[in-house]
């Protein structure tokens, strides 16, 4: 479903390049982990297939269509849905209107369907008493919780997450990638999370490593 061919990226002020020659696939209905140390560029290949920045080589292709052919807007508008370690959900919202407001901008086949964005949060978890209380007045799991719900009820089919248990504890962390797994297994969507866990890597089906420049596949 995606695939990147020969990519490589630089910043500006840098002499070495962080990854090159990197040629990979990652297929719908699978889960993905990137591990790798600290600054190997583990963030910046993950904006790079968000389509938040370009890669200085080589392409990135969504079902045999380069992201320049798609254009990046209209791609992080359409096909990749993100979740960050520090939630980034809309903060003068509830949990409810975070989901109808992501499904509106993006024209999600659900897009005004109060029902359903209310099924996927209390599927997550967030009861009927949490709906609508600002999202800042939930707990740290909780508003992981609403911004993997954003991702359900969006249709993009690629769902790249950043250090998205960075700051969970274990229950929550545990309960977080059981929703990704289901994200990739139930939704059919492709998931790729950058992670420093290796608990969380090894519950995902595919694990690759950032090292010297290149991914190095584990499993
Ligand atoms: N905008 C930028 N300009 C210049 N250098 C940058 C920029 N962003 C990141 N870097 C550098 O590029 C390298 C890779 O950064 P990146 O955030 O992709 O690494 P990472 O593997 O995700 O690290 P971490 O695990 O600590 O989050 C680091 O050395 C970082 O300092």
């Amino acid at each position: 479903m995606l695939r990147t061919e020969g990519l490589g990226y630089w910043y500006q002020d840098k002499e070495q390049p962080l990854f090159q020659d990197i040629n990979l696939e990652f297929e719908e209905g699978q889960s993905y982990a990137i591990l790798g140390h600290s600054g190997t560029g583990k963030t910046t290949f993950l904006s790079l297939i968000a389509g938040l920045d370009k890669p200085r080589e080589g392409d990135i292709f969504l079902n045999d269509r380069s992201l320049k052919q798609i254009g990046l807007t209209n791609y992080r508008r359409h096909d990749v849905a993100i979740v960050f370690q520090a939630y980034n959900l809309f903060n003068y919202m509830s949990p409810l209107n975070n989901l109808l407001t992501a499904m509106a901008i993006t024209n999600a086949r659900h897009a005004g369907d109060r029902g359903y964005a209310q099924r996927v949060l209390n599927d997550l978890g967030i009861g009927d008493e949490l709906l609508t209380r600002n999202v800042q007045r939930l707990s740290g799991g909780q508003q992981q919780r609403v911004a993997i719900a954003r991702t359900m009820c969006c249709d993009a089919k690629l769902v790249v997450a950043d250090e998205p248990t960075g700051n969970l504890d274990e229950d929550n962390t545990k309960e977080v990638i059981d929703q990704f797994q289901r994200i990739a297994h139930d939704q059919q969507k492709c998931v790729i999370i950058v992670t420093h866990e290796p608990d969380v890597a090894a519950r995902c089906d595919h694990q690759y490593r950032l090292e010297n420049k290149q991914f190095v596949q584990l499993d």
